[in-house]
C-alpha cells in the first residue's frame, strides 16, 4: 500500500515537475468545473420549485452561472491539459534515455529483470503522458461526488446509499484492473521475446538471412505463439473484472429506480418539493456516470501507478549504480600504463567466470594485441577497460589509480573505439566520423577541424569512401533515409575514421577492426595503423588491437594469448616465435594457409 501512495506522489511530482503552472491552471479549473456539474442540477432544481412558487428566481442566476463555468471550463482545461500532456511526455522521455545510459555499465540492459522493467516503462510510457488527465478526473470525481452528496443529504439521508452503490462498482472496477496488471507483469518477457522477433524478420539488415534461410514462416509462427501466450492470461483477466462490473451496474440500476421511487413517495408526503424529485432524478444519473468515471480512472490510475512504481525503481537502480561512482580525472598522458591486477570477472547473472586471476601490465605507449580462441575472454577485457562491467574482483589501475575512482564519462573522453560490431550511423558522412568526438560536433562552423577530419579518414584508410560519395563529407549515408548506400568494409572503414578522430587518447581500442575488409585493405589499414598508434603513443596512450588474423598483431610490442579466461602466453612476435607455444603454433598455422 505504501508503495502505490509513493508512486501516487511521483505521479503527483512529475505532472508538477513537467510544468508547474500549466499543472496549477488545470487543478483549479478542474475543482471548480467538478462543483459546475451538480450545481447545476441544484439550479434546475430551484427553479422548478420557483415555477411551482416554492422558490425564488435567484435559482435562475445559479443555473446559468453554473452553465457558463462548466462549458467555458472545459474548453479551458482541454487546451491545458494537451500542453500539460506535451510536456510531460518530453520530460519522461528525457528521464528514461537518462536512466538508460547514465549507469557506467551495460549490465542493466543484460539483466532480464531491469530489460523488462526498462521495457516496460518504454512501452507504457505514453501512458505516463495522460497522468495530469486522470489524476484530474479523479480528483473532479470527488470533488463532484462530495457536492452530491451534501445535496442528496439535504433531501433526505438515506439517499446517500445511491453513491454507496456506485462505491461498489469502483471496488469491482479496482479488482479487474489489478488482475489485468498481474496478468502484464507476469508475460513482460513474452512482449520482449515478441518484440525482439518482430526486429529480426523486419529489419533490412536481416532481410538476406530471414529469406536465405526461408525463416518468414517459422519466424512468424513464433510471433503468434508469444502473442497467444502473452493474451490468454490478459483476456482471462479482463473477463473475471467484466464479469464483476457488469454485476455491480445492475444492483446500481435498481438502487436507482429505488431512489425515485421513495423520492417521490417523500413528495407525495409533503416532506420533499417538486424541485427534489427533479434533482434526484437528474443526480442520479450523476452519480452513475460518476461511478463510471471513477472505474475508469481508476483503471487507468493503477495502470499508471504500475509505470510509476517501475520508474522509482529504475530510479533506485541507476541511484545505487552511480552512488559510487569515482569523481577523479584522468591523468593528462599516461607515464606507467594499465595494470590489471589478480582481475576476474563473471557476467551478471552468471556464475562461471570468463576473465580469470588476469594480471598483466600494459606499458604507457605500447601497442598490446589480444589473441586467442572464440570465447576466451578478449571482449570482456575490452569491456572492462571500458568500465562497461567492474571486475568482480582485483582491480584495474591507471597510474596506479583504480578505474573505479575515475569519473567514467572522464574516462571515455580519453578512449577512441573500433569495433567489429560497429554502429552504422545513419547520418551524413562527417557526422558519422564526427561522432567519434562529439566534442567536435558541436563546435562552430567554421572551426579549424578538416586537418582532423583529414587524419582520422587517412587512419581509416577511408578517402575512397569518402571520394566516392555526391557530396563528399556531407553526404547523408544509409537507404533508409534516402541517403547513399554502403558496403559493410566501407562502413568498416568509417567506424575505422571515427574510431581515430580523437586526439590524444590514453587507448584506442580496436577489436577485430578488420573483420569486414579483404586482405589487401587489412594490409593497408595495419600500415596506417602504425602512424596513427605513433601519434598516440606520444602521450602515453595504450593502443589494444584484438585480432584473429596473426599477421595483423605481429607488430605489436606486447602480444597477450588468452584461453578460456586465462592469459596463457605473453611478449613480443619475435619472444612468442622461440617459445614455441600456442602463439608460434597458430601463427605457422595461419601462414601456411597463405602459403
Ligand atoms: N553478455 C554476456 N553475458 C554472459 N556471458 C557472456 C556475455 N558476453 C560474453 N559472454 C561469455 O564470455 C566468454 C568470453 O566472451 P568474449 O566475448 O570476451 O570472447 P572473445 O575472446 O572476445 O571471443 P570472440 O573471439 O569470439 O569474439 C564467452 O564464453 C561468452 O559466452
Amino acid at each position: 500500500m505504501r508503495d502505490r501512495w509513493e508512486s501516487l506522489a511521483t505521479l503527483v511530482r512529475l505532472t508538477f515537475a513537467a510544468s508547474p503552472w500549466l499543472a496549477t491552471t488545470e487543478l483549479v479549473l478542474v475543482v471548480v468545473m467538478a462543483v459546475a456539474g451538480p450545481l447545476q442540477a441544484y439550479g434546475v432544481a430551484r427553479m422548478v420549485n420557483a415555477v411551482t412558487g416554492q422558490g425564488s428566481v435567484t435559482a435562475a442566476v445559479i443555473l446559468f452561472g453554473a452553465l457558463a463555468v462548466a462549458f467555458g471550463g472545459l474548453v479551458l482545461s482541454d487546451a491545458v491539459r494537451h500542453r500539460l500532456e506535451d510536456d510531460i511526455e518530453l520530460s519522461l522521455q528525457r528521464e528514461l534515455l537518462d536512466l538508460a545510459t547514465s549507469p557506467p555499465g551495460i549490465a542493466h540492459h543484460e539483466q532480464p529483470e531491469i530489460a523488462d522493467r526498462l521495457g516496460a516503462a518504454k512501452e507504457e510510457f505514453r501512458r505516463l503522458k495522460g497522468t495530469a488527465g486522470t489524476i484530474g478526473s479523479g480528483l473532479a470525481v470527488l470533488v463532484s461526488t462530495v457536492t452530491v452528496l451534501v445535496l442528496l443529504a439535504g433531501i433526505h439521508p438515506l439517499l446517500l446509499l445511491l453513491p454507496l452503490l456506485g462505491l461498489l462498482r469502483l471496488w469491482a472496477s479496482a479488482f479487474g484492473a489489478r488482475e489485468f496488471r498481474h496478468a502484464i507483469t507476469a508475460t513482460m518477457q513474452h512482449n520482449r521475446r515478441h518484440a525482439r522477433l518482430a526486429e529480426i524478420a523486419a529489419h533490412p539488415r536481416h532481410g538476406l538471412e530471414v529469406r536465405a534461410f526461408g525463416l518468414r514462416g517459422l519466424l512468424t509462427d513464433r510471433i503468434g505463439e508469444l502473442f497467444e501466450q502473452q493474451n490468454e492470461p490478459r483476456w482471462q483477466a479482463r473477463r473475471k473484472g467484466q464479469l464483476l462490473e457488469i454485476a455491480a451496474r445492475v444492483l446500481f440500476g435498481l438502487g436507482y429506480g429505488a431512489a425515485i421511487v421513495f423520492v417521490v413517495w417523500l413528495a407525495r408526503e409533503g416532506r420533499a418539493t417538486a424541485g427534489d424529485v427533479t434533482m434526484v432524478m437528474l443526480l442520479a444519473p450523476q452519480t452513475d456516470q460518476a461511478a463510471q468515471r471513477l472505474s475508469d480512472t481508476v483503471r487507468v490510475l493503477i495502470a499508471l501507478l504500475d509505470v510509476a512504481s517501475h520508474l522509482r525503481w529504475l530510479r533506485r537502480y541507476v541511484g545505487e549504480q552511480t552512488a559510487w561512482e569515482g569523481a577523479a580525472q584522468p591523468p593528462p598522458v599516461l607515464r606507467n600504463g594499465i595494470e590489471l591486477r589478480e582481475v576476474s570477472f563473471a557476467y551478471p547473472g552468471t556464475q562461471r567466470p570468463v576473465v580469470r586471476d588476469l594480471n598483466v601490465h600494459l606499458p604507457a605507449g605500447s601497442t598490446v594485441a589480444l589473441v586467442g580462441d572464440n570465447g576466451a575472454g578478449k571482449t570482456t577485457m575490452v569491456k572492462l577497460l571500458t568500465r562497461l562491467y567492474d571486475p568482480g574482483a582485483g582491480a584495474i589501475l591507471v597510474d596506479g589509480a583504480d578505474l573505479r575512482t575515475i569519473d567514467h564519462e572522464a574516462w571515455r573522453s580519453r578512449i577512441s573505439a573500433g569495433f567489429q560490431d560497429f554502429v552504422r550511423y545513419e547520418y551524413t558522412a562527417r557526422e558519422a566520423i564526427g561522432l567519434g568526438d562529439p566534442a567536435r560536433l558541436h563546435e562552430p562552423a567554421g572551426h579549424n577541424d578538416d586537418a582532423a577530419y583529414d587524419g582520422a579518414i587517412d587512419a581509416g584508410d577511408a578517402r575512397a569512401v569518402i571520394d566516392r560519395l555526391p557530396a563528399g563529407l556531407d553526404t547523408r549515408l544509409g537507404t533508409r533515409f534516402g541517403g547513399a548506400d554502403l558496403s559493410g568494409g566501407q562502413w568498416q572503414r568509417l567506424a575505422l575514421a571515427r574510431a581515430f578522430l580523437r586526439e590524444r587518447p590514453l587507448l584506442v581500442l580496436l577489436d577485430e577492426p578488420a573483420a569486414a575488409l579483404d586482405p589487401e585493405s587489412e594490409h593497408a589499414l595495419l600500415d596506417r595503423f602504425n602512424a596513427a598508434s605513433a601519434a598516440t603513443r606520444a602521450t602515453g596512450g595504450i593502443t589494444l588491437l584484438v585480432s584473429h588474423r596473426l599477421s595483423t598483431v605481429r607488430m605489436a610490442d606486447l602480444i597477450l594469448v588468452f584461453d578460456d579466461g586465462r592469459l596463457v602466453e605473453s611478449g613480443d612476435h619475435d619472444a612468442l616465435m622461440s617459445a614455441a607455444g600456442t602463439y608460434a603454433e597458430l601463427f605457422e598455422l595461419q601462414a601456411s594457409a597463405y602459403r
